[in-house]
């Protein structure tokens, strides 16, 4: 009977050893599988206003709507443009911060949401693609690239601007500056959209007009940048890039150059 009831309990001992090493198994199966799955894909990701489209004039219209009913002066265009880079809720604070004593009773809050009831349904009424945007989309399609866009404007303004300027089926996804935990410099939004795509940060390179896009790419530890020369932005950024583009037809080309497409 005692030895009866030991080999029972050997049996049951081994088998759960077995049970086990049969999960440790199982899992580190999913495991390979998982990195398996990881595409060779290389991937684009794009800056939105001064890389791909010249939004400025649409954004432009909007903050002079908005000074307008506060009864504010009109500011220029060039003040307007030097506020963007940080997306909406900088752009508004940098402008009604310049506006003088009057504008620093505006509850700020309120005032972005003003700004965005009157900009995100008009985003692309006078935006329009840079000079060969369309090719150059194209092209990478063709070559087997995914396409991202990652900018710090709301998501759904984008959308709407890529949408009307027929662009939006290029893209493979599509993040704004409200998509992720943070956006633009920090990494969790280039992150975001190579871990959402499944590529690698080895085989991705960032295309953009301003630092915020130059740090993202470092940050984020992927192949590197190439700096938008035809944008909105400082052409001394450009000494903090990987590359530097005078246009965006060039980038294809120079992207193709950074990128080592061997799976
Ligand atoms: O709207 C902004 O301020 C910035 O947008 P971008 O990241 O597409 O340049």
């Amino acid at each position: 009977m005692i030895i009866y009831a030991l080999f029972v309990m050997i049996f049951v001992k081994n088998l759960c050893h077995t049970i086990k090493i049969f999960t440790l198994f199982i899992s580190q199966m999913r495991l390979k599988t998982k990195i398996m799955n990881i595409k060779p894909y290389p991937l684009i990701v794009f800056d939105m206003d001064g890389t791909l489209i010249d939004s400025l004039p649409d954004i432009d219209r909007s903050c002079q709507t908005l000074l307008k009913s506060y009864g504010l002066p009109p500011i220029s265009t060039q003040s307007v443009r030097s506020t963007l880079g940080d997306g909406i809720k900088v752009t508004i604070e940098k402008i009604l911060d310049n506006a003088g004593k009057e504008a620093s009773f505006i509850d700020r809050n309120e005032a972005i949401e003003r700004f965005i009831k009157d900009y995100v349904p008009h985003a692309a009424d006078l935006s329009k693609p840079f000079e060969g945007t369309e090719e150059v989309l194209i092209k990478f399609k063709k070559n087997g690239w995914k396409i991202a866009l990652c900018s710090n404007k709301i998501t759904q303004a984008a959308k709407n601007i890529l949408e009307k300027l027929n662009l939006q089926s290029y893209f493979d996804f599509i993040a704004g500056g409200d998509c992720f935990a943070d956006k633009k410099p920090y990494p969790v939004h280039l992150l975001g959209i190579i871990n959402y795509l499944q590529v690698l940060p080895t085989k991705t390179v960032m295309v953009g007009d301003h630092l915020n896009d130059i740090l993202v790419a470092r940050n984020a530890h992927i192949t590197g940048s190439i700096f938008a020369e035809w944008g909105y932005g400082d052409l001394c950024i450009g000494k903090e890039a990987t590359m530097r583009a005078r246009s965006i037809k060039d980038v294809p080309i120079i992207a193709e150059k950074m990128i080592d497409k061997k799976p």
